[in-house]
């Protein structure tokens, strides 16, 4: 039988995921949309012929009998006040980045999938399912490089809308190597600073761009992320582990390199939803599997809250200039 599936919110990756779900994966229909731009929500049901009930709300979706697991692909702010409603409705939630806008709204989440018993959300944190990032983590995990020592790392996005203020260069963007880094070097972080070069005549008056932020993790790795969200050229994601005894570097994605007019030249993609097309979908695969077996397996809500206190911690720090610390409390049993 299917897992029947209701998407909250239909913009960019709300759309993607319906797609995905409706003609990529196997074991998931879609029978239930909502948007507040309700226009949105019939789009997609159009596009992707779906057989789909478009909901007057969330909160009505969560509740419809006929819909097993949720998506929440609307903006930010709005994850923490469904996330709770499919906990309270004991139904299944995958949950794009972020968990929560705050720490404390992602604590509320943990805390409620705790009273329930079981787990029921996972986090739309896709790269611990990129190939490239697994190969990291494995050279990483055999020793191939010894003890990992430092990390450097940029993400860098071509352009941003105009909505896209200072601190989301932490909470909608450095967000996922908070996510990517805790998992790939098994560590937490335990100090944040922010530092800001020269801004690019292409930012705006609200947008400090680029940024670069310093980590420490307990284990004493140093960490540098550079994240340029109008760096003009592409979407262009790095990462580099040095080692004790050598370096691994994020492999890049798969391009034909062209020999033409006296050029050596390969194209760089320039849509996240391009870079990491593979990982969607098989975090996505691995959700509609877990609900399957009534296991989810997939990046927890402990990881949506350990993401939010570093974030929280790099946002104080954008403010003061100083190096503010990281205060991970223990993660309960419950995660494993
Ligand atoms: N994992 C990733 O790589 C990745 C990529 C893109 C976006 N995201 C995350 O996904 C979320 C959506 O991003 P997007 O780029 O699709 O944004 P978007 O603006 O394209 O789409 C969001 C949609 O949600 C709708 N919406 C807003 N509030 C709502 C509510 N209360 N109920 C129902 N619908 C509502 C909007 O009308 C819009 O159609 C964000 O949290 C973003 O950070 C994650
Ligand atoms: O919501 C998007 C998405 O998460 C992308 O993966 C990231 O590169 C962008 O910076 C962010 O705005």
């Amino acid at each position: 039988m299917k897992v029947r599936v209701g998407v909250i919110g239909t913009g960019a990756i709300g759309a993607d995921h319906a797609r995905r779900l409706s003609k990529v994966l196997v074991g998931a229909e879609v029978v239930a949309l909502t948007d507040v731009n309700r226009e949105n929500a019939e789009k997609v049901k159009a596009n992707l012929g779906l057989n789909a009930e478009i909901y007057g709300d969330g909160h009505e979706l969560i509740a419809a009998g006929d819909v097993d697991a949720v998506l929440v692909t609307s903006w930010g702010p709005t994850h923490e006040e469904y996330v709770l409603a499919a906990i309270e409705a004991g139904k299944y939630v995958f949950c794009e980045k972020p968990l929560a806008t705050t720490a404390e709204g992602c604590r509320k989440i943990v805390d409620a999938e705790i009273a329930h018993g079981k787990r029921l959300v996972q986090v739309g944190f896709m790269r611990p399912y990129d190939a490239g990032y697994r190969l990291l983590k494995q050279a990483i995990d055999d020793g191939e490089l010894g003890e990992p020592l430092m990390v450097h790392c940029a993400h860098r996005n071509p352009e941003v809308p105009e909505a896209y203020i200072t601190p989301m260069a932490i909470q909608d963007t450095l967000v996922h190597e908070l996510d990517v880094l805790r998992w790939l070097l098994d560590d937490d972080y335990v100090s944040a600073q922010v530092i800001f070069p020269r801004t690019t005549k292409y930012s705006h008056s609200k947008l400090a761009d680029p940024q670069i932020v310093l980590l420490e993790t307990a284990k004493g790795v140093r960490i540098d992320v550079e994240v340029f969200v109008n760096c003009k050229y592409g979407y262009d994601i790095q990462c580099s582990v040095v080692g004790e005894e050598g370096v691994a570097n994020l492999p890049e994605p798969v391009s034909i390199t062209t020999r033409k007019e006296a050029k050596l030249s390969q194209t760089l993609l320039t849509d996240w939803k391009k870079r990491f097309i593979d990982a969607y979908d098989v975090e996505l695969q691995d959700f509609i599997d877990g609900i399957k077996v009534r296991e989810l397996t997939g990046p927890t809500s402990w990881d949506g809250f350990a993401a939010a206190v570093a974030s929280d911690a790099c946002v104080k720090a954008q403010e003061t200039g100083q190096v503010e610390a990281i205060n991970m409390p223990p993660r309960p049993p419950f995660y494993g």
